[in-house]
């Protein structure tokens, strides 16, 4: 996706607990980046995702508990490094792995990512993405075959190859995201991860050892099957991209495929699910 974005101004009273909720909707419609600001939120969707009767189906912009009113626009691309330039420190993860810019100073940890992440998401300042970052720390990657599904930045391929993975794919369906993976894997010296853009079409007859896939509910639940075919038995399967409410959905769906749940991590109502085969 390479056009424009629409930009939605909300304005909410009482915030919260609305704007979680307005997230959520969104989230479902395909709203891809959100800000939270003092008096509501800031959405993002590409201009090709969106209808002009798209926010009839929001429901909490019907509820009487709340006044929402909403200006959109049109913007260029969101340059998330600009963004991250004006805003954001480093990320820094349960001390042992930081992820910054190439504008920031390198900091004395383990694992030194650098991304730079333009129009990508995947910086390390979303939940989703640190708690998977967490899993990965957590756990043993040595000799591993790895699947980044959705990778965004590249930062969990990344990460996942610092920690002795042996084999990575790093899968997009995104051609700004598959770009700018592949410049990242070269920003970190992992040059070894390959990089495609794609969808789960890709995957056919393809095996591996640890499935990463911070996504979205609904992709994740369409996709699962294909995601499970390709795991080998003992093998795990992280996800992202869902809120702690839909966890039970995605947990029955990976039961039913004869998955295990491990554990869990849980930021700002947003959850990373670990899973075994
Ligand atoms: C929430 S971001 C996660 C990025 C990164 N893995 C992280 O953890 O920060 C989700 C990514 O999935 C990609 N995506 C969306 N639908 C997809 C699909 N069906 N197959 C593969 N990737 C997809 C998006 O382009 C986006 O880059």
């Amino acid at each position: 996706m390479n056009g424009n974005y629409i930009e939605f101004h909300f304005t909410i009273e009482p915030v919260q607990p609305a704007s979680e909720i307005l997230i959520a909707e969104l989230g479902l419609l395909g709203f891809e980046s959100f800000v939270e600001n003092d008096d509501g939120i800031t959405a993002y969707i590409p201009e090709e995702e969106y209808e002009e009767d798209l926010l009839a189906g929001v429901h909490i912009l019907q509820s009487e508990d709340f006044k929402i009113t909403y200006d959109q626009k049109e913007i260029e691309r969101v340059n998330w490094n600009e963004e991250w330039e004006k805003n954001f420190q480093p990320i820094l993860v349960d001390d042992l792995c930081s992820v910054r810019a190439p504008f920031h100073e390198k900091l004395d940890v383990e694992y030194d990512i650098v991304i730079e992440p333009k129009m990508s998401f995947g910086t390390g300042h979303h939940a989703t993405t640190h708690m998977m970052i967490q899993h990965i720390l957590k756990n043993d990657w040595e000799g591993k075959s790895v699947l980044d599904m959705g990778c965004g930045t590249g930062v969990l391929a990344i990460l996942a190859a610092m920690k002795g993975a042996k084999a990575v794919d790093a899968i997009d369906i995104d051609n700004w995201c598959y770009l700018n993976t592949l410049e990242n894997i070269q920003r970190n010296d992992c040059e070894h991860i390959n990089v495609e853009e794609g969808g789960a079409e890709l995957l056919e007859g393809r095996s591996y050892d640890i499935i990463l896939a911070n996504i979205n509910r609904n992709i994740l639940l369409k996709d699962l099957p294909i995601y499970v075919d390709c795991l080998q038995p003992g093998g795990s399967l992280y996800l992202s991209g869902f809120y702690l409410e839909d966890k039970p959905i995605l947990e029955k769906a990976c039961e039913e495929l004869g998955l295990k749940f491990e554990n869990f991590f849980e930021k700002d109502n947003w959850v990373a699910v670990k899973f075994s085969l």
